[in-house]
């Protein structure tokens, strides 16, 4: 399997993508928007960064490229979509999944480690943890307070789509454990299906060994072998 890791102008995450996915055993390789998806894809990743310079909303100049429209199509029939940071911000806009990464409510760029509890260990993204379990991985953005109607927040919770919500050291999902003010400190929520997935923290960061203290991330990349 190679996993196509379709780079926007702007995307700044996709190298260490690659790498941490390769690191892994995955194979993985970068794929220009413009460009097609290769015929035999089997896995995207969506990365981050600031495609268009984050111009309008985080995500929405990205979600307009017809390359999206080839993402649909694959993750309609199946193969394995993963959105991080950015990558989770274009999902959203191109409506892989539902709700919006919004401004944070700090309106500032936050770079920090944050600790996540995983909801639903039932998806290829959260296979390699138990429901409860307690991950530390960093985050790294502007937009990521994650919103959605009280309606569909209500039902995304009864279809067990969130994957993650920021908590604190001992999994107690607060307001203090809460960095950017997301609804019900969501972090990670899966598509219709569950071959796609998006969360704002960086498990890419937090894969290969000695570079940021935590390699609890790289659970959620082997999703691309599970889903
Ligand atoms: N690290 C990233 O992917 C940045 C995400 C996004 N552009 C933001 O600031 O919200």
């Amino acid at each position: 399997m190679t996993v196509s890791v379709i780079q926007f102008g702007g995307s700044n995450c996709d190298r260490d993508a690659v790498r941490a996915l390769e690191h892994l055993g995955i194979d993985a390789e970068r794929v220009w928007h413009e460009d097609e998806l290769p015929e035999d894809v089997t896995g995207i990743m969506l990365p981050g960064g600031f495609s268009y310079g984050d111009y309008l909303r985080a995500g929405s100049m990205a979600a307009q490229s017809p390359i999206l429209d080839d993402v649909r199509e694959a993750a309609a029939d199946g193969t394995p979509v993963l959105g991080v940071c950015n990558g989770a911000q274009v999902g959203c806009e191109s409506s892989l999944t539902e709700g919006a990464f919004t401004t944070n409510e700090s309106a500032r760029f936050q770079c920090e480690h944050v600790y996540l509890r995983v909801e639903n260990a039932e998806t290829p993204w959260t296979a390699a943890y138990e429901e409860g379990d307690v991950i530390e991985i960093p985050i790294a953005h502007g937009e990521g307070r994650f919103e959605i109607s009280e309606d569909r927040y209500e039902q995304l919770v009864e279809e067990d789509r969130i994957l993650f919500r920021y908590c604190d050291a001992d999994g107690n999902v607060t307001e203090e454990a809460n960095p950017n003010g997301s609804r019900g400190n969501v972090a990670g929520i899966r598509g219709d299906d569950e071959n796609v997935g998006v969360l704002m923290p960086h498990p890419e960061r937090a894969t290969l060994p000695d570079l940021n203290g935590s390699t609890d991330g790289s659970g959620v990349l082997r999703g691309f072998e599970t889903a």
